[in-house]
């Protein structure tokens, strides 16, 4: 399981899209036509899959309700046979007008609501605050899951916009999510993200919109240039620890993710692939130049040993990935003052351990992190968040669920270092190529899997991403 949406697409809060709406009125539109471009884009895509089955529209208070009103209105006028079952009254002028406008009979939402072939929920949107009650849970439960096709309006109704949590109440799986005007953290963190496979942006007339939170894009990296040679592809170092598979495994992502030199300081013996050249470790292994990233923390144990290598690591001028065991010795004020860029990789316990519990959404916590460890966070999980310590944060679409396999991050960790090692990009940009790579090769892979074997596809990945 993974999951679509658009690429390189901002991503606001409920506060930023009542912003960019306030915006939009003193610029000359008005709630009403807001609506109106945000049902009618909901009808395009309704009646487009629909195929001309039975259309049954859930229209909630707000105006969330009243895009689905505008919808019933615009289908209807298609010939598309619509029925709604609405929740109350509207309780907004514009969700009121929206009904008026309709001038078909509404029914009552309840548990006897009888199911049709297609479903749109446009019960609540960014306005909801609370748990919905449980037994319009139910019924919205049983109605989405009784249809062949299922829209949700804005968001799936039951969902906090910005923090992507359900108030813990189970959410149905959509089809298709149709956002309103832009992306909402709820599309693509979890536990909301993950009721949507698929999420469009339907444009209602917001002009541009812009924000320092995107979508993961596709990193446009190309095959080296005719004059390479492997040093300009980027070297890269990956220090061992006594878990040597973890190091060995970020050293052959480094390489299948371009680079042109990987350097394993181990003291593990020679194995394929011989590609990879090792060395012991030693004081003074990371003095040479040519050196584009190190990579410490897969298999590096948490001893006296561990932590010399990852001192000399921050202590060398050289952009570094910091995962893994690496994380549970680093010491953020050791970062403060380091010129070089630095990535920390930390899943969800890690981050933890190095950040504390936090407050807010896992975007908030990202970026927060990143700006007491001075470093770029990649904060991984199913929804991976990526943050810089100068606000930009990039988020991943919902992960292919394979990659909950061990290995997995010590292949990322290679992925990101050999984007360090070898491109012009910055480290958010680095780190946001190799979620990509990752990714992507998982989603190209698609089955169950080893860490060698995703490793070997981010080769695959690469052609892809130009
Ligand atoms: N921001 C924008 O630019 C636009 C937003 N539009 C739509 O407006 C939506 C937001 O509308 P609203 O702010 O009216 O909010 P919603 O329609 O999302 O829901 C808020 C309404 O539900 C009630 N409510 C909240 N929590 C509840 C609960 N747990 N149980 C029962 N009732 C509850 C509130 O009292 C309020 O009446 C968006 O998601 C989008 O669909 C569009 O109409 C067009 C423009
Ligand atoms: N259910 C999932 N869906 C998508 N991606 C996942 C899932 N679980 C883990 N991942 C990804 O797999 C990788 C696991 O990394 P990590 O937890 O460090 O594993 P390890 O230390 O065993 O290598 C991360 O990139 C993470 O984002
Ligand atoms: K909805």
């Amino acid at each position: 399981m993974f999951q679509t949406v658009p690429e390189g697409a901002p991503v606001l809060t409920a506060e930023a899209m009542r912003a960019a709406e306030e915006r939009a009125i003193a610029e000359g539109s008005s709630v009403a036509e807001l609506m109106e471009h945000a049902g009618t884009g909901v009808a395009d895509w309704v009646h487009r899959l629909a195929a001309g089955s039975e259309v049954l529209i859930l229209c909630g208070p707000g105006n969330n309700g009243g895009d689905g009103y505008v919808a019933a209105r615009a289908l209807a006028h298609r010939g598309v046979p619509v029925r709604v079952a609405a929740l109350g009254e509207p309780k907004t002028e514009a969700a009121a007008q929206a009904r008026a406008a309709w001038g078909e009979p509404v029914e009552s939402l309840s548990g006897e609501t009888e199911a049709a072939p297609v479903l749109v929920d446009a019960l609540f949107g960014t306005g909801l605050t609370r748990a919905i009650d449980a037994t319009l849970a139910e019924t919205m439960r049983r109605l989405v899951a009784a249809a062949r096709l299922s829209f949700a309006v804005d968001l799936p109704s039951g969902v906090d916009a910005d923090a992507g949590n359900t108030f813990g109440c189970d959410l149905p799986g959509y089809d298709l999510t149709l956002a309103l005007g832009a992306l909402k953290p709820a599309h693509l963190l979890l536990p909301a993200g993950a009721s949507s496979r698929t999420v469009r942006l339907v444009e209602i007339g917001l002009g541009e919109i812009d924000g320092p939170v995107r979508t993961l894009e596709r990193p446009g990296i190309a095959a080296p240039r005719r004059d390479a040679h492997k040093y300009s592809r980027g070297m890269v170092v990956v220090i061992s620890g006594p878990m040597h598979g973890a190091s060995e495994l970020a050293a052959r992502a480094a390489y299948r993710a371009g680079a042109g030199y990987v350097l394993l300081l181990t003291g593990g013996l020679p194995n394929p692939p011989h590609a990879i050249v090792r060395q012991r470790w030693s004081e003074g292994a990371l003095d040479d130049e040519r050196i584009g990233a190190v990579v410490t923390g897969p298999g590096l144990g948490r001893d006296d040993r561990a932590r010399e290598k990852l001192d000399a690591a921050l202590a060398s001028d050289r952009a570094l990935v910091i995962d893994g065991d690496a994380l549970h010795l680093l010491d953020l004020d050791m970062l403060k003052d380091r010129a070089a860029p630095v990535v920390l990789t930390p899943h969800a316990g890690e981050f933890d351990a190095l950040f504390g519990a936090g407050q807010g959404s896992k975007i908030d916590r990202a970026l927060d992190g990143a700006r007491r460890a001075n470093a770029v966070v990649v904060f991984k999980g199913a929804d991976t968040v990526m943050a810089a310590p100068d606000g930009r944060v990039t988020v991943a679409p919902m992960g292919n669920s394979w990659l909950s396999v061990a290995g997995t991050g010590d292949v990322l960790a290679g992925a990101i270092a050999a984007m360090l090692a070898q491109s012009s990009v910055d480290a958010l940009g680095a780190a946001s190529a190799g979620v990509w790579l990752h990714g992507t090769a998982a989603r190209m892979l698609d089955r169950c899997f080893l860490a060698d074997e995703l490793a070997d596809a981010l080769a695959l990945a690469y052609e892809r991403a130009r």
